[in-house]
């Protein structure tokens, strides 16, 4: 696809519909569901690598991150009656052969173990006891090697009780792949679940690490490469290149930020009456993260006050009866924004439709959203491609999930209610509604209407405060009006403000963001790579 913007600003990216054609390896960044994995493992022997050989590598993973994290210390190794348990007894050899004490607690029977996990168990010549909680006295160090990718149910019984002497110990936890308990591909967790306060993994990061609460519980996350082949990962390329931002920036058209202004587009921000503050930090996001001008419309009641506030960004006063139709007049105001400081009035629901008749690249915002909560049909019927929302989990719902008693909607099928984890949720949205669906939280998740779908993993709790959605939601339309596609756009957008941030610390104020955006643009493309004015390249 390659497109070449109005704005002028813009090269193109290879490949159909986005995606990077250019890409014939999985990317480093990308991340794989417990399933994809599990169809690695199966290729992998047909590739070169035997299942004996990764479970080697894997606990040789899980033994040198051990030792980085801690000094020798009592082990007790909790081994699961698969291969999460095979690891375990991979780690039990290589910490008692590297000199530290180690005991080994088996969860399930010893003669049910099959193929590698057998094997490894083999070559443990140490003693195996049931495992039980009484096996955790005395230990410095517990590494849950229950259970990883093979989850299949909420923990119970012993293995519950299990589960909780470990979380009730005083001694950090090591878990191997995934906590126990933990879903790898959701990040849910149906049951009782380890709280690590370290998680090695192999190949490739899980949606389970990222998504909240699995990130909180995995601790310290290592990814460790061992040494599974490229040809097993390869069939795994077009499908799972949808899964990270990082990805996105390896290959991402980065807006121009040289030339004439008109080339780097205007970017038009209908602001309301109330909350004042939110629609000046739109566009003041919006001129620092790229946009080559910027304008605000504001009531005549707001316009003295906009107008003394802000100084690059223009402003225009809108008729009393709120009509758009003279501001959007003009072609070359190419990325628009509604919703920050809107209001719940019935004209903004009109104004956020005129918007969308234009067909221009549009964010939808804050009330832009709420004002549709009685009536999400209007909107979602009249959204299009060029369009991303920025929901948080509250607004989501209001427009996708309007709860059990909701009628089924006609037309598509589509479910009335979006169910399932965070990433099924926000692609079936963006597939309903046929834009890009930003569900904000802090394991941000943005999907494509044509199943694309990424997770972001850069925010700081301080985010957290008032005013940084309106920055966000500016950022994405900074980037629209410099010619970048609307879902690139909405995935820098979220991994910049993630990373600008990040670079503020504690005591983050939704002011000083817009601040930090040309920082962290710079160490975007100075700490990750090369940039050549239309591509950066993340090394
Ligand atoms: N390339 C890689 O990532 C490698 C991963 N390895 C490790 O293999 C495990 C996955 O092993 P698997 O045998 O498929 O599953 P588990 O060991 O996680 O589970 C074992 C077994 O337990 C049963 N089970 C599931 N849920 C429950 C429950 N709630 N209660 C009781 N029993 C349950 C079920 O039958 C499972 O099959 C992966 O995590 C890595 O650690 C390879 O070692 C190296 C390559
Ligand atoms: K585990």
């Amino acid at each position: 696809m390659s497109s070449q913007h109005p704005s002028g600003g813009y090269g193109g990216v290879a490949g159909q519909g986005g995606t990077p054609g250019a890409l014939t390896r999985l990317s480093p960044h990308a991340l794989l569901t417990p399933a994809q994995m599990g169809a690695a493992d199966r290729a992998a022997p047909a590739a070169g690598a035997p299942g004996a050989q990764l479970m080697e590598a894997a606990g040789a993973a899980v033994a040198r991150a051990i030792r980085e994290h801690w000094p020798p210390m009592p082990v007790c190794v909790l081994c699961g009656p698969g291969n999460n348990g095979g690891d375990g007894f991979v780690v039990a050899r290589l910490l008692r052969d590297a000199g530290w004490p180690v005991r080994v607690a088996l969860w399930g029977e010893r003669a049910a173990l099959r193929g590698d996990a057998a094997r490894a168990a083999g070559a443990w010549t140490g003693p195996v006891e049931p495992a039980a909680p009484a096996c955790l006295d005395g230990a410095g160090l517990i590494v849950d090697a229950l259970l990883g990718a093979g989850l299949g149910r909420a923990p119970a019984g012993a293995l519950e009780s299990l589960i909780q002497a470990v979380n009730a110990a005083a001694a950090p936890v090591c878990a191997i792949d995934v906590p126990t308990g933990l879903d790898g591909g959701s990040g849910r967790c149906p049951g009782a679940v380890v709280q690590a306060d370290l998680t090695v993994t192999f190949c490739r990061r899980k949606p389970g690490h990222l998504l909240l609460p699995g990130r909180a519980l995995c601790g310290a996350l290592v990814c460790a490469d061992i040494g599974m082949p490229d040809a097993a990962l390869a069939p795994l390329v077009p499908e799972a290149h949808a899964n990270h931002p990082d990805l996105w920036l390896d290959v991402f058209p980065w807006p121009r930020t040289d030339g004439h202004k008109y080339r780097r587009g205007h970017a038009l921000v209908v602001g309301g009456e109330r909350m004042l503050g939110a629609s000046r930090l739109a566009c003041q996001a919006a001129a620092r993260i790229g946009a080559g001008l910027v304008t605000l419309t504001a009531p005549s009641s707001a316009w003295a006050i906009q107008a003394g506030a802000l100084t690059s960004v223009m402003v225009e006063a809108l008729p009393p009866d709120g009509a758009l139709d003279q501001v959007l007049a003009d072609p070359r105001r190419n990325a628009l924004l509604i919703g920050p400081g809107l209001g719940r009035a019935p004209q903004g629901r009109r104004q956020v439709l005129d918007l969308l008749a234009t067909r221009r690249p549009c964010v939808l915002d804050a009330d832009a959203l709420s004002v549709f909560a009685d009536r999400p049909e209007a909107l979602i019927d009249a959204l299009h491609g060029q369009c991303a929302l920025t929901p948080h989990e509250g607004e989501f719902a209001r427009l996708f999930d309007p709860g059990p008693d909701a009628a089924p909607r006609a037309g598509d099928g589509a479910p009335s209610r979006a169910v399932g984890d965070k990433l099924q949720r926000a692609r079936a949205a963006a597939r309903r509604c046929g834009a890009v669906v930003v569900l904000k939280g802090a394991d941000t998740v943005i999907a494509a209407p044509d199943g694309r779908c990424v997770i972001n993993d850069n925010a700081p709790p301080t985010l957290a405060t008032a005013g940084t959605g309106d920055v966000l939601a500016g950022c994405i339309t900074g980037l629209l009006a410099a010619g970048m596609p609307v879902f690139q756009a909405a995935c820098a957008a979220v991994w910049l403000h993630g990373l600008a941030a990040g670079r503020l610390g504690w005591g983050l104020l939704a002011e000083d963001l817009p601040g930090e955006l040309p920082g962290a643009l710079a160490a975007l493309a100075d700490g990750y790579g090369t940039h050549d004015g239309t591509h950066l390249w993340r090394t």
